[in-house]
């Protein structure tokens, strides 16, 4: 399975800009790549202040355009997040859309930032991600902050994920936190983590990219830097097994203890 990560420079506030630069980008995609990932928020960036004009309407926007391309490109989407309206409320949505055009999976930041007053701006999901198949394979999204969660990540895996995709607007300054936590991630559930971030500025925040994917065992498959940019991967669930039933911690979980 061949996947792209679009390491975006995401442009503060300019949904349709934004828009235009995903078309484009998915428009250079090689035919034989499986599924295209964006980054977290990629239609607003974190114009917090102003999601209450520039968040996508119930999708009215975003998801007729994602829909179309999937279908037209016969890829699956992983769409990463967007700023998202409904019923006045504003949600920090991940959206996955299938090669046929159907959207089969939503999920809403559960962890908003405290240090990002996200909480002022946004509601928080009130439901776990669940586990979504594209090709078969059974997979699930956090978005960025949640990753400092493992328990998420551990839910995804119980329902047999075997991919875990963390788009993010990850900044610069921790960026360690970032790599550490994406692989202990990948190592203690034996899945692999398909980590898109984005890059360039927000007001004062700078994203840090180092978009990458790590292995089920936590080896570094390859990676990104600091500029816009976009990865290809492909990986391979054979391998996944071998490396499940060398160190079969599944079959160790301590369910009555924990
Ligand atoms: O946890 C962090 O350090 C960053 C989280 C973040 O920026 C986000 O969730 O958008």
């Amino acid at each position: 399975m061949k996947i792209a990560l679009y390491q975006m420079h995401v442009i503060p506030g300019k949904p349709e800009e934004n828009i235009q630069k995903i078309d484009q980008w998915f428009d250079q995609l090689d035919e034989d790549i499986d599924i295209a990932v964006l980054p977290e928020m990629w239609n607003t960036s974190y114009r917090l202040k102003d999601l209450n004009e520039l968040a996508d309407n119930d999708g009215e926007v975003i998801l007729p355009f994602l829909q179309k391309k999937a279908k037209a490109l016969k890829k699956h989407i992983v769409a990463g997040s967007i700023a998202y309206k409904k019923d006045q409320e504003i949600y920090n949505r991940a959206i996955v859309i299938n090669k046929e055009g159907s959207c089969i999976n939503t999920y809403d930041k559960a962890h908003l930032v405290p240090m990002l007053n996200e909480h002022h701006y946004l509601t928080s999901g009130e439901k776990k991600p669940t586990v979504y198949k594209l090709d078969e394979v059974d997979m699930g999204t956090i978005i960025c902050y949640d990753l400092r969660f493992p328990e998420l990540s551990r839910s995804l895996a119980l329902e047999d994920a075997k991919v875990i995709f963390v788009p993010a607007q990850w900044p610069k300054s921790r960026i360690d936190h970032w790599k550490a936590l994406l692989r202990a991630r990948a190592i203690e559930n034996q899945v692999y983590v398909i980590a898109c971030n984005s890059v360039g500025l927000c007001d004062e925040n700078e994203f840090g990219g180092n978009s990458l994917v790590y292995g089920p065992d936590g080896t570094l498959m390859d990676n990104l830097y600091y500029e816009e940019d976009t990865l290809i991967v492909e990986i391979d669930f054979e391998k996944q097994e071998q490396i499940r039933e060398a160190i079969p911690i599944f079959n160790s979980l301590r369910t009555d203890l924990y």
